[in-house]
């Protein structure tokens, strides 16, 4: 879908913001927060569980109007609303994306090609509910009439980091008897060392790829399909352990999955925003079918918060055009996820997958290419252990990474004082990113010190601290399915918006692709058992030797 913004910085609306910054590049958040009280309530928003404090960013309300303007000039709203309906929204793969058809709880039908989508959608929502009770009430089991204890998802990207992060976030609400485990990686310390610790006999494994032809995935089914039958199992009994999930069943038939084992997904959901689907098995399974719907009621919310809630009131539009402004105009070309909850932990590599498949992209949705920078490098882990790490560089660091930190008003687990020391080191970081130190500060603090003035001046410009570092605070009251589905959905949301202003596709990954069609050429290089043939550059043909040199004597 052509868009109004082909020539992004040329806008009018775009060159005022260039000069907005050149007028906010000398002012401090100190300053900002001094001049105005009421800056915390200004800059707050709220929607579906979740709340967000962005009043520690380098912006005053001016600021604001001019990234909205840009915002309404990028056609924002109507492309949401796009998305809502059900466009072609995925350009080159000329397809919608509609990710938020899993979690749509409304009556509403949602047509793709002139057909309502919806009531296959409920139908496998259906189907897995009665799974998961076959399972959990244990009416379907193992080979040896015993009950599943494990559960094992195999799959990679999509299929692996959405559902185990809302597996970990929701281990609260794990049913106790269900283990489960996730093996993605093409590397067979994985799926060994998952392996070792249980039993074929009361092992279910889901075999998770949208396309059924991922290596790693496929690779690892035939090892665990091979243990299993090695273990007891036999080939007749295959489909009382193996269920897959996919969009192509004809596929996962032929590698021999049973018909009626297999759960659907669609096209029209892309990997990274696959979780809401039947990919997220592995977690309805363990927390049980109606906290895995509560998590897609929080989604749900956010998507009608997304999709209805003006664009100064829109959470994920917020966070949006606030990675636009640092992205941008200051500079800044990493952002970093901090989730200050041990369940929360894998949502910075889930947020990273998606969003940096989603915007790592160099070419506009009509193929031109940017002269802009378009998504950042997403990184960041738990709090407070950062802090003891990586938090330097935040603080005194030459680059320039905006951080949200992310934090439960409630544990599950009140330990001691464990929850207040915890929300205490969240705000000091944001406060110490924000307000900084001065040269006059430490030294106060220096001499306070009873240090000679000559170890003061030794000392006190290493201790300044710039400050005017812009984080945000996300807030909600615990980690439940419903806020972490509106979690999720608000950062699915945030990378769709900030897609449309960039103008690029955010539902393709073409980059992925080159390094599997390199890596087949390779691996046969690295087996052939006689002298391979054909050569590419010096530094792989080397790397290649020393493998050969390695496990083929002679060649
Ligand atoms: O679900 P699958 O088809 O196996 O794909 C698994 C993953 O692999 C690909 O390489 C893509 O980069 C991901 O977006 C995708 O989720």
């Amino acid at each position: 879908m052509a868009q109004a913004t082909t020539h992004l910085t040329q806008l009018n609306e775009w060159q005022a913001l260039l000069a907005h910054q050149g007028d906010m590049a000398n002012v401090h958040m100190r300053e900002l927060f001094n001049e105005d009280p009421q800056r915390f309530q200004r800059f707050f928003a709220e929607a579906a569980g979740l709340s967000l404090d962005y009043s520690k960013n380098l912006i005053t309300a001016e600021t604001l109007k001019r990234l909205m303007a840009l915002a309404r000039r990028c056609q924002l709203p109507e492309r949401i609303e796009a998305m809502f309906r059900g466009d072609t929204i995925n350009v080159t793969e000329q397809r919608p994306a509609l990710h938020v058809a899993l979690r749509n709880l409304s009556d509403d039908a949602i047509e793709v090609d002139g057909q309502d989508i919806m009531p296959e959608v409920r139908a496998t929502l259906t189907r897995m509910e009665e799974f998961v009770w076959r399972i959990r009430s244990t009416q379907w089991r193992g080979f040896s009439n015993k009950p599943f204890t494990d559960v094992v998802s195999i799959g990679i990207g999509g299929s692996f980091l959405g559902p185990k992060l809302v597996s970990a976030s929701l281990k609260p609400y794990w049913h106790g008897q269900l283990n489960c485990h996730y093996v993605a990686n093409i590397d067979g310390s994985h799926i060994t060392e998952v392996l070792r610790h249980i039993n074929p006999e009361t092992t279910l494994f889901l075999i998770q790829s949208k396309s059924f032809r991922t290596q790693e995935t496929l690779e690892n089914t035939k090892v665990a399909r091979e243990w299993f039958l090695q273990n007891g199992g036999s080939f007749e009994q295959i489909s009382k352990h193996f269920v897959a999930v996919t969009a192509k069943p004809e596929a996962a038939i032929e590698f021999g999955i049973a018909e009626e084992n297999i759960f659907p997904m669609w096209d029209w959901v892309g990997g990274r925003y696959s979780l809401w689907s039947a990919i997220g098995l592995p977690t309805a399974l363990t927390i049980g079918m109606d906290n895995f719907r509560s998590l897609l009621s929080g989604a749900h919310a956010m998507d009608q918060h997304f999709r209805q809630a003006p664009l100064e009131k829109n959470l994920p539009v917020i966070l949006a055009l606030l990675g636009v402004w640092y992205g941008n105009f200051w500079g800044a070309d990493a952002h970093a996820i901090l989730p200050y909850d041990h369940y929360l932990r894998g949502l910075p590599a889930h947020i990273q997958q998606l969003d940096m498949e989603s915007n790592g992209k160099c070419v506009t949705q009509q193929g031109d290419p940017v002269d802009y920078q378009t998504g950042p490098i997403i990184w960041g882990g738990a709090g407070a252990n950062g802090q003891h790490a990586y938090h330097q560089l935040l603080h005194q660091g030459t680059c320039l990474s905006p951080a949200d930190f992310i934090i439960p008003l409630q544990t599950h687990n009140p330990v001691a004082n464990h929850h207040a020391i915890l929300f205490a080191n969240c705000l000091s970081q944001t406060q110490a990113l924000m307000q900084g130190r001065t040269e006059a500060e430490a030294r106060t603090e220096l001499e306070a010190q009873g240090l000679s003035p000559d170890e003061v001046n030794r000392l006190a410009r290493h201790k300044v601290i710039p400050g005017n570092k812009p984080s945000n605070t996300l807030l909600f009251e615990r980690a439940t399915p419903r806020t972490v589905g509106a979690l999720i959905a608000l950062y699915e949301h945030k990378t769709y918006a900030q897609g449309v202003i960039w103008d690029v596709d955010s539902f393709d990954q073409w980059g992925v692709e080159l390094g599997k069609q390199l890596g087949e050429g390779i691996l046969q290089r690295l087996q052939s058992t006689t002298a391979p043939s054909g050569s590419s550059d010096s530094s792989t043909d080397g790397l290649i030797a020393l493998f050969r040199n390695r496990h083929h004597n002679g060649y």
